[in-house]
């Protein structure tokens, strides 16, 4: 038989605890005797909840699987089923209610046993009515306090996604959008910095949604030159053009039914974006040199370094493209505004590349971690990847030191010694002409300089000796010469001169800003000085 009582506005907690939002629902007792079921009833009767009872173990089963419970009072004890079991049903379908069991006298291993299979509580019979309600409540709200953590624990704990490493608060708002914005067709753009993870958040927007099965298909729209970009977006029928010797299938084409994904969109020219926006609109592509419109079912995702609205803005970017592109904006923090990223991106890559290079690293003394969190990191994640190839490549384990990481305070010791380390205005390279000297703080960091020399292994000369010994130049400054000549030949076009040479334009842009324009001779700015100084080797 199943009975209940009314609910009652009033309660017997105090001022304090009233103040208090209880979960809202209905309380099951659970009870077989009859004169034990009224007192309890009758104990109850001021609790906010309205209250059922049920006699049996299957009228109890009954009650809560028609839902809206936030809590049963359980006697362990029933005619037709054990109250365990019944607890661990409950558990087992993880339903969100508070359970108190009632035992008996003498049997507090039961009560210890029905703590362990997840009640909130227990009583001892008898008991008084003040103790069943207030310990009814209690159970109620720790239950409540403790879902509501374990929901948090869930959102905020991920320290994985996709490919993406990292807990921090800020990545988390990211994993979240990027897992609803993958259920949508909506196009995303995604900005960030250079190296924050770009390309990983449209590969997880794909695999995250439901054509992930699908092809997803990765452009980027700067290291393609101008005049075949077109071609590789829409494809193209043979003898469209010099060297077109038969019919090639575009990007578009090769993504139906999955996913687009134009990284560096900023850099393609209007003629192109004008076609990517009828595109867009008509769902249609025109393959270069042919008539027939082919019908394609893409999810466009694009990305950029830059701010796209103020490339709109300057001109460079269709207005009416960015509101097509732009409907799901994701914004990619820096690595320098994740908290520890750092170290949990740090200590993956450690193993990964102790692994690779066969070293035995095992992780980072506190000094070298609390180093890693201060630095700005201003390629982010793949200048992280190059320090930490360097680190490894050049030393030995066990544990990566503060020494080891500390590349620019030791190229700035060796320049104050007088070490020929200048870059193309005299600093030491990836380091800012007005943070050379300074000893202090390791600020941007320069790729990691060779280990220093120990003795017997280095000549007497050090490093310059070496080098000239055996025709070597630092790499940062061949790799420097070789964006300068490719600039050159590419009239300071710096997209073309970094599908030359095989590198992300944001690459030669970074270097730009820290040394300068070689075609226009414009000077290096002060915001290249300070985010433009990871100093590692052209990547990407
Ligand atoms: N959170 C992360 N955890 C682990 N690896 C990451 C993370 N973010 C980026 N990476 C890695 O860093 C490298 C750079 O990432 P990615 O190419 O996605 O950056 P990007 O923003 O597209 O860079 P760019 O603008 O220069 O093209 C890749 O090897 C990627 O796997």
């Amino acid at each position: 038989m199943v009975q209940s009582l009314p609910s009652s506005p009033g309660d017997d907690v105090g001022p304090a605890e009233a103040s208090i939002a209880a979960p809202s629902g209905r309380v099951v007792l659970v009870e077989d005797t009859p004169s034990m079921a009224r007192v309890y009833m009758e104990y109850l009767k001021d609790t906010a909840w309205p209250v059922d009872l049920a006699e049996t173990g299957a009228e109890a089963r009954a009650l809560l699987a028609s839902g809206g419970v936030v809590a049963v009072i359980l006697d362990l004890y029933l005619p037709d089923l054990s109250g365990l079991d019944l607890l661990r049903e409950i558990r087992a379908a993880d339903q969100e209610m508070a359970v108190v069991v009632v035992t008996s006298q003498g049997s507090l291993q039961v009560a210890v046993e029905a703590m362990r299979e997840g009640a909130d509580d227990f009583l001892t019979k008898p008991f008084a009515a003040d103790r069943l309600r207030v310990t009814l409540r209690n159970a109620v709200e720790r239950h409540a306090m403790a879902g509501a953590i374990r929901r948090i624990k869930r959102e905020l704990g991920r320290e994985a996604f996709h490919g993406f490493i990292g807990s921090s608060l800020a990545m988390q708002g990211v994993y979240r959008t990027i897992e609803a914005a993958a259920r949508s067709r909506a196009s995303v753009f995604i900005t960030g910095e250079s190296g924050t993870g770009k390309e990983v958040c449209a590969t997880a927007l794909h695999q995250a949604s439901d054509r992930a099965r699908g092809p997803f298909v990765a452009l980027n729209c700067a290291a393609i030159p101008h005049d075949l970009i077109e071609s590789e977006i829409f494809g193209h029928v043979k003898g469209a053009f010099t060297g077109a010797i038969g019919d090639r299938e575009g990007a578009a084409v090769r993504a139906n039914g999955g996913t687009l994904f134009l990284d560096e969109i900023c850099e393609m020219d209007l003629a192109l974006q004008a076609k990517l926006l009828r595109f867009i609109q008509t769902g249609t592509v025109q393959p270069v040199g042919g008539s027939r419109l082919v019908a394609v079912d893409v999810r466009f995702i694009c990305a950029t370094n830059r701010d796209p609205w103020a490339e709109v803005g300057a001109g460079r970017f269709r207005e009416d493209l960015y509101f097509r592109l732009h409907v799901i904006p994701i914004l990619l923090p820096p690595l320098r505004e994740r908290d520890r990223d750092v170290v949990e991106i740090a200590r993956a890559l450690l193993e990964r590349y102790a692994a690779e290079e066969g070293r035995h690293f095992q992780g980072f003394t506190p000094g070298a971690e609390d180093l890693l969190s201060r630095l700005p990191w201003p390629g982010n994640v793949r200048q992280l990847q190059n320090v930490l190839r360097n680190v490894v490549v050049l030393n030995e384990g066990p544990l990566v030191t503060e020494a080891m990481l500390d590349g620019p305070r030791r190229h700035a010791e060796g320049r104050a010694r007088g070490t020929p380390a200048a870059g193309p205005r005299g600093e030491p390279p990836g380091v800012a002409p007005s943070q050379a000297v300074a000893p202090a703080s390791p600020l941007p960091l320069s790729p990691v300089p060779p280990p220093a020399p120990t003795s017997g292994a280095m000549p007497a000369g050090g490093l310059e000796a070496v080098r000239q010994a055996h025709g070597l130049r630092p790499m940062w400054q061949v790799e420097w010469e070789h964006m300068t000549t490719a600039l050159r030949a590419c009239a300071g076009n710096v997209p073309r001169a970094a599908a030359l040479l095989e590198v992300s334009p944001s690459t030669i842009y970074r270097r730009i800003r820290q040394f300068g324009d070689p075609v226009t001779g414009a000077p290096p700015t002060e915001a290249g000085a300070a985010a433009g100084k990871d100093g590692g080797t052209a990547s990407g």
